[in-house]
């Protein structure tokens, strides 16, 4: 088989430049990835290298997965040599050389949730409380430290003995420290890696031993590396560090779909890598072979307002097809019908489900989508996280309704102790016991023995205050204020927001939302019961048989992916662009994230947003990014409310003025005294990236006080 049959020049081009140091900057369905698959390929079935002497790092084990399958196929071998992840890649190394930093073999790999478990356990030994600091600011503070406040941590983790990292940790005096500390001595006790040890450890063993580093060196002669704009330093350093004997490295990105800034990603690497490197031969790739011509001309229309750019555009090779889709809904609810409407049409003539793909950029967006589509019994499937009303969350709210209504033991069990009122598995076999042996439910059970020195010092009184008293007032009230209020009184929102969940606080925003429609759309005399009812229905409904599904994803999980049909939905200001962008750059990175969600679509594309209120009640306007796109490039399906657009115009600019400058933003650590013009001398007790601000406890004030990281701090 000729590998390069199909292939256009350049992609021959970066198939057989195999030698020195090449970059391709390529477009959104440029073929990168074919190209990439066919480079592998013809190094070891024309050139006769061998598989495992060639590294292939791919941005998630997915693509890993989908590129060795390529492979496979186009080689026929099985063995495809290192195609990975960076993470993957060196987990490898470790397996084979960890003996160098005095760890075993089989070393654990840790993901979040290990953590958290890790996490729990420091807590409770150290008697730290959420309120210390949630389990996700301190994984934050944990990545922050080992990767910018501390990068030499990895050193004391190698070289320290256990006993000194445990009294380090026991001997720590702030609430970072002990949960640091705690954590590196956890990992090591377990010898447990998490991502960032994995490549840390990794290059130490190849600045440390030389012997080591050449080994892998010249194992791999090629080295190709996908997604290269989202490249982060440290996995930089790593290719840096390999690709140094052979000096074979091939690199592809696309700046145009830097989306993992965020996360460290840095767009510079791809930009410079021509003045890092000698020699580098640089090809563009610009034809799209995936997307119609009226699709990329709308995305090259978005993508051109991104000032921070390299300038390209895609060029279209696909048959003509319709113009980009616009559904401006007046509710949400109204955007969904469309959707769904849409959808019907489309199946009508033909087009499988599985070809249709819902993309949006939150969550909680996936509400209104899915009742329409359970509704109009659409065969859906979520490829990214759980269905609305099986969310953790969304089941707790409803069993708190249904604690008011009929009190069931299955919806007893679900939140008696969330929040925490101190009845676990000991009094809960208690009640068990006590309920079976007579005849009642559990709460009952509780209602009758709540004076027991068993149940004494939990929080069961209030439990049966609290449902008694929402039981004897909620009748007659709207359902939605009851939802609000108990969630409220029950301490769950609450304790939600110490555990700094924002996706589940959002979902129950729009738990709420949903509410307050399902009042408003059927008459006066709903209920608790009659809502209840209606619930079920989405939650035990069957999203459909079999394999003809349509898809719903967030626009990060379709990265690299493809689809027929293609609905961006949600496409309003405070959606998408995300509310929590605050910079210029972030807002790039927004616009980058919709023009990633764009160029999935090959035949057609829609872009849909509603009217209405947002989640904290403010009126919603469609996206920036849908003015952003010349209006010809566009066709509405109904006609444009003029004023609607200018006065969402004049949002997008009072919005635009108040998005920060970027500067390099090195942060400080807390702990760090420093002066405020203003307000003079303070110690940052806390580093807030998230809002990219510190918690400041100024010496001349009685309260913190929340200081941007753009103020002129000065550090003392
Ligand atoms: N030379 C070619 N001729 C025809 N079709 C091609 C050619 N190269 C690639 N394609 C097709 O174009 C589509 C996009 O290719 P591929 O997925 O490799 O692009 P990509 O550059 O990795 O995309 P993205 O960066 O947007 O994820 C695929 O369906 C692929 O089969």
């Amino acid at each position: 088989m000729d590998i390069l049959e199909g292939l256009n020049e350049k992609q021959i081009e970066a198939v057989t430049t195999t030698e020195g140091y090449v970059r391709v900057i390529a477009g959104a369905g440029s073929g990168k990835t074919r190209a990439l698959a066919s480079r592998f390929a013809y190094l070891v079935n024309d050139l006769g290298i061998m598989p495992g002497h060639i590294l292939c790092v791919t941005f998630t084990n997915k693509s890993a997965r989908e590129m060795a399958m390529r492979i496979h196929r186009l080689t026929g071998d099985n063995d495809t040599g290192y195609i990975n992840t960076f993470h993957g890649f060196c987990v490898s190394v470790l397996q084979e050389d960890s003996f160098a930093v005095s760890y075993p073999k089989n070393f654990l790999v840790i993901d979040n949730s290990d953590i958290d478990e890790m996490l729990a356990i420091i807590y409770e030994e150290m008697g730290l409380t959420l309120r210390d600091m949630p389990f996700n600011k301190a994984r934050d503070m944990i990545e922050m430290k080992k990767c910018v406040w501390e990068p030499e941590y990895y050193k004391d983790m190698i070289a320290m003995p256990l006993q000194v990292l445990y009294e380090r940790y026991h001997t720590a005096t702030t609430v970072q420290d002990i949960i640091f500390y705690g954590y590196l001595y956890q990992e090591k006790k377990c010898f447990a890696l998490d991502y960032n040890d994995l490549i840390k450890f990794t290059l130490y063993i190849f600045e440390e031993n030389e012997e080591i580093r050449l080994k892998w060196q010249k194992l791999l002669e090629y080295i190709m590396l996908d997604e290269f704009q989202d490249i982060d330093p440290l996995q930089y350093k790593l290719m840096e560090a390999l690709c140094g004997y052979h000096n074979n490295l091939f690199i592809v990105g696309d700046p145009d779909q830097t989306i993992y800034t965020w996360r460290g990603a840095n767009i510079r690497f791809l930009l410079d890598f021509d003045k890092k490197f000698p020699n580098v031969k640089t090809i563009l790739m610009n034809d799209n072979y995936r997307s119609s011509p009226e699709i990329l001309a709308a995305a090259n229309s978005l993508i051109a307002k991104n000032k921070n750019r390299f300038n390209k555009n895609l060029i279209a090779h696909r048959p003509s097809g319709p113009k980009v889709t616009c559904f401006m809904g007046k509710t949400a609810g109204e955007e969904a019908d469309r959707v769904a409407k849409e959808i019907i049409e489309l199946h009508k003539k033909g087009v499988p489900y599985k070809d249709i793909t819902l993309l949006y950029r939150a969550h909680y967006v996936t509400r209104n989508l899915e009742e329409k589509l359970l509704k109009k019994k659409i065969p859906y499937t979520i490829y990214s996280g759980t269905q609305f009303f099986g969310r953790m969350e969304i089941k707790d709210a409803l069993c708190y309704l249904r604690m008011i209504v009929s009190q069931d033991d299955m919806a007893f069990r679900r939140i008696i102790n969330k929040p925490k009122r101190n009845i676990g598995q000991r009094r809960m076999e208690f009640l068990t016991n006590y309920a079976s042996e007579n005849g009642c439910t559990l709460f009952e059970a509780l209602r009758k023995n709540v004076e027991e020195p068993t149940l004494k010092r939990t929080g069961a009184a209030d439990f049966i205050e609290l449902i008694d008293t929402f039981a004897k007032d909620s009748e007659g009230k709207p359902v939605s204020e009851v939802l609000s209020a108990i969630l409220d009184e029950s301490g769950y929102e609450k304790m939600l927001r110490t555990e700094g969940s924002q996706e589940r606080l959002d979902n129950l925003a729009e738990l709420k939302q949903s509410v307050f429609e399902y009042e408003t759309t059927c008459g006066e005399e709903t209920n608790i019961v009659h809502y209840l009812e209606h619930a079920a229905l989405f939650s035990s409904m069957d999203t459909g048989e079999g394999q003809d599904k349509v898809k719903l994803m967030t626009v990060h999980t379709a990265k690299g992916l493809e689809f027929p049909y293609v609905f961006i939905c949600g496409m309003n200001e405070g959606i998408f662009p995300s509310r929590k962008t605050r910079t210029v750059n972030g807002m790039e990175e927004e616009r980058r994230l919709a023009f990633v969600a764009m160029t999935r679509a090959e035949k057609a594309l829609y872009i849909t947003e509603a009217g209405g209120a947002n989640l904290d009640g403010s009126p919603r306007y469609p996206s920036r990014f849908i003015l952003d796109i010349d209006r010809d490039k566009l066709e509405f399906d109904s006609p444009v409310d003029e004023q609607l657009m200018k006065e969402t115009m004049v949002y997008v600019g009072r919005s635009t003025a108040f998005l920060q400058e970027d500067k390099d933003e090195t942060t400080m650590e807390a702990g760090t005294r420093v002066r405020h013009p203003v307000f003079g001398p303070g110690t940052i007790v806390e580093v807030d990236g998230s809002a990219h601000a510190y918690l400041i406890k100024f010496d001349s004030m009685p309260t913190m006080r929340q200081i941007s990281f753009h103020a002129r701090l000065f550090k003392l």
